[in-house]
């Protein structure tokens, strides 16, 4: 079993990483952490996580194990470890994966933060990968900080839409049942073929469900049952709560997910996770601005016209002097889009010092921070070369920040006569 980043003996430790981030998570996990406390007992259970994640993706179609193809240029098995780490009565990770991929994880748990997370070798298929994850939990090996949890719950990497409260529905039932996993409505009616290649009949497709992930058992239970796995179910079986029915009697107590519980399969789901990640991350905007009376009340219609334009979108405004307290709290709520409001003025200096506040606050480290520059200038009052030369400025500028995963453009606006030039390192939109 390996562990965390390069050079780390043991599993990390759950981190101050993204404190700020956390924070917000960590009120929000609050109420849930205590209803889970309340469900799970007076003695909060050691519930610990396996992600199998050592396929090789061979639906996709493309030479990149999916769990690493990238969802805005970040792994997305990132994303599933973030919606894990986001709860805090997940003691442990195990994430598994092959070998050849082993250094490959350990760069992504570096590069984005992830703590808590072990690495186990996967096996030549699913269910003999869990069965290493699995087992890395049972054994009380020498100078790991890994222990056997009460709770295990088996979540496919590829699953990056997990919350709290389907984790906390599943574990709890767990808990009662000995074995829980998380189910849909079927889409298509499933049918039973003849040998002949005719259809032999359907089901009825309302009295059956898709068997989603994330799952839940006793740790016993689920342990028990791959020790007793026959070698043929290992090879070609595709259900955990079977292995708990069939090899330790245990029902599955059945719980109705959500319809983000998707496992990413086609290049399909890749773009359709991607578009879930960009509106989650477009919920918020806000307007920055300094103290001075133009560039305030230009910043106030700005606000007022982009809440009549952006419908579901919370729009903010803050000036950038109170940055210790107001913007870093916007920034704790995960606000990742910033319009600078400029009036009068083409020189960077506001923006910059946004972009300073920003990276200091590590909040681009999971989601790329969108801030558009906006300068308000008098036709007239600036010469158009000073104005060129400052888009030209911005341009090697957001080259700078890009690579720190802040996409920042400029915006020009010169009146009375309207008149608007775009100098953007991306396109104008997220
Ligand atoms: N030997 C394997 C095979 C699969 N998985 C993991 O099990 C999850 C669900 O499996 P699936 O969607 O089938 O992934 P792949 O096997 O990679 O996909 P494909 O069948 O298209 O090759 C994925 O996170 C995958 O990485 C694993 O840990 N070990
Ligand atoms: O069969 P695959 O390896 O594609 O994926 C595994 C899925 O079958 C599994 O995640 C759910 O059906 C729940 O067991």
């Amino acid at each position: 079993m390996e562990a965390g980043p390069p050079g780390s003996s043991r599993p990390t430790e759950l981190g101050p990483c993204l404190s700020g981030q956390r924070g917000a998570d960590q009120a929000a996990s609050a109420s849930l952490q205590s209803a889970a406390r309340a469900q799970l007992g007076r003695h909060p259970l050691a519930v610990a996580a396996v992600l199998p994640a050592g396929g090789c993706g061979e639906r996709m179609g493309v030479p990149t194990p999916k769990q690493f193809c990238p969802i805005l240029e970040r792994p997305l098995i990132s994303y599933t470890l973030q919606a894990l780490e986001r709860v805090f009565w997940i003691k442990d990770i195990v994430v598994v994966v092959t070998g050849e991929n082993m250094e490959v994880m350990k760069s992504i748990i570096q590069k984005y933060q992830h703590k808590r997370i072990s690495l186990v070798e996967a096996g030549v298929t699913r269910h003999r990968s869990i069965f290493n994850g699995l087992k890395a939990l049972a054994e009380d090996q020498l100078n790991c900080k890994l222990s056997k949890p009460e709770i295990v719950i088996i979540h496919d990497a590829v699953r990056p839409f997990v919350e709290e409260d389907i984790l906390l529905k599943v574990v709890t039932a767990a808990k009662e049942h000995g074995a829980a996993g998380a189910i849909r409505p079927l889409v298509s009616t499933v049918i039973s073929p003849s040998a002949d290649g005719c259809l032999d009949h359907s089901l009825e497709r309302a009295r059956h469900r898709a068997s989603e992930m994330p799952q839940a058992f006793l740790f016993d239970v689920i342990y028990e049952a791959y020790q007793q796995c026959s070698d043929y179910d290992l090879e070609f079986g595709t259900e955990c709560l079977q292995l708990a029915l069939k090899y330790c009697c245990t029902k599955a107590k059945l719980v109705e997910g959500s319809p983000d519980l998707w496992k990413v399969t086609y290049k399909r789901d890749l773009y359709a996770a991607e578009s879930i990640v960009k509106e989650r991350i477009s919920q918020e905007v806000c307007v920055i601005t300094d103290t001075k009376e133009d560039n305030k009340h230009v910043s106030h219609l700005l606000e007022e016209v982009l809440k009549s334009e952006l419908n579901h979108v919370k729009v903010t405004s803050e000036a950038l002097c109170h940055a210790g307290r107001d913007l870093q709290q916007i920034i704790l709520d995960q606000c990742y889009n910033f319009v600078c409001v400029n009036v009068m003025t083409s020189d960077l200096q506001e923006t910059q010092k946004l972009l300073s506040i920003l990276e200091e606050s590590h909040l681009s480290i999971l989601y790329p921070v969108v801030v558009v520059s906006v300068h308000f200038l008098d036709f007239k009052l600036v010469p158009p070369s000073q104005k060129m030369e400052n888009l030209m400025q911005i341009r090697e500028f957001a080259k700078e920040v890009k690579k720190r995963n802040i996409w920042l453009c400029g915006l020009l606006i010169s009146y009375p006569q309207v008149e608007a030039g775009v100098a953007t390192n991306k396109p104008l939109e997220h």
